[in-house]
């Protein structure tokens, strides 16, 4: 399988390449893939140099996969460009999230809905994808009718850029800003640009993905934020159910689910945090408790690492997924 990465030089492309390691997917090249400025530069892979090309000279060689993750915009014009060509895409911006014609797949939830037909697939928002590894379960076990969540989104969730700002901020230097304020020291309830609705574009997401993936009868509300953490998203959930549930009995099901870590243990004090979901493919489950205030309502923490799950593993794990499902097929490369 020739699998190219587009905006391997990001934070997600880096990612992705730690993840397709350990993951060890049967790739015969690696087409590693960044802006004409990084064209030319090597990076490693499998203790071997690779060297990085433009999006065109990529196209040429044909990939069989492309993992993109180079802002929507390069999106829009090459993923189906690379489409055209026989290669599966899956693609992490918002660009294709909605269409209609386009899955949005969060393996674990809705992997079995891929088929042959599916050219570019959507990653989901890194935010939706962690909230819905937690929900799912138990939409089937209890039915949701309402979710109200906040988030508190790390800044590599925003790229290399909100990174530099950050160190910059703690070294004292002045330099590019890629939020309107300050982000050391502070937290800015804004994610992503505002709307007409006087939500932000993230605060949507988590409302139109969780439909599209979910359920569209499921009401969500949504407060996104961003604070100083270098890299791990925690998200507050609090959710109704049409039934009354067991907590006990969701406390299993979560242990039992290899896509989720549960630490839920006041009196030790074990919860979720980003300092324990770096570098891990899960998603971290905690703080569960019965909302006393209404019934059939339950408050949780929700942690992942948002390069990880959010993102590059998430992609990966779409790839393996149409491994599986025999839409790509090994050994016929
Ligand atoms: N599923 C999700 O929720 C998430 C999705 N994303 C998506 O991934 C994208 C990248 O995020 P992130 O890695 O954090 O961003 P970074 O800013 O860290 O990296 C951007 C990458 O895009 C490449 N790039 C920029 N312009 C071009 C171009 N013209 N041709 C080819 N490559 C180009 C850059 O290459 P170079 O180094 O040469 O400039 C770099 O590799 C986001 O814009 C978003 O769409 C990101 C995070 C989570
Ligand atoms: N919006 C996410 C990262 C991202 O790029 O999301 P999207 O792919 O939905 O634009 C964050 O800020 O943490």
């Amino acid at each position: 399988m020739k699998l190219a990465i587009v905006g391997v030089t990001g934070m997600v492309g880096q990612e992705m390449l730690k993840v397709l390691a350990e993951m060890s997917l049967p790739i015969t090249e690696l087409i590693p893939v960044a802006s004409k400025n990084s064209a030319g530069t090597k990076i490693l892979f499998g203790g071997q140099e690779h060297t990085v090309v433009d999006l065109e000279e990529a196209l040429n060689m044909k990939p069989d996969v492309a993992l993109f993750s180079a802002g929507g915009d390069i999106s829009l014009e090459w993923a189906p460009k690379f489409a055209a060509n026989g290669c599966r895409v899956i693609d992490n911006s918002s660009a294709f999230r909605m269409d209609d014609d386009k899955k949005l797949i969060i393996p674990e939830i809705n992997g079995d809905d891929l088929t042959e037909n599916d050219f570019i697939i959507a990653n989901p928002n890194c935010s939706t994808v962690q909230m819905l590894i937690a929900l799912a379960p138990l939409h089937k076990l209890y039915t949701i009718k309402r979710v109200v969540v906040s988030t508190y989104q790390s800044i590599s969730g925003t790229g290399a850029k909100a990174v530099k700002q950050m160190e910059n901020e703690r070294l004292g230097i002045k330099g590019e800003m890629v939020y309107p304020y300050a982000i050391d020291q502070n937290v800015l309830p804004h994610c992503d640009d505002f709307l007409e609705n006087g939500y932000t574009k993230e605060e949507m997401k988590l409302v139109n993905e969780t439909h599209k993936i979910l359920d569209p009868n499921i009401g969500v509300t949504a407060t996104a934020v961003r604070v100083p953490v270098q890299g791990g998203h925690s998200e507050a959930i609090n959710v109704s159910f049409e039934r009354d549930f067991d907590l006990a009995f969701i406390r299993k099901a979560y242990h039992n689910n290899p896509a989720i870590h549960l630490q839920d243990n006041p009196e030790t004090n074990t919860y979720p945090m980003p300092l324990f979901a770096k570098g891990r493919n899960e998603v971290f489950i905690g703080r569960l408790r019965r909302d006393e205030s209404q019934e059939n309502t339950l408050n949780m923490w929700v942690v992942a690492d948002n390069l990880r799950k959010g993102a590059a593993t998430n992609s990966v794990q779409i790839v393996q997924k149409m491994i599986e499902k025999k839409i790509i097929k090994i050994g016929t490369f």
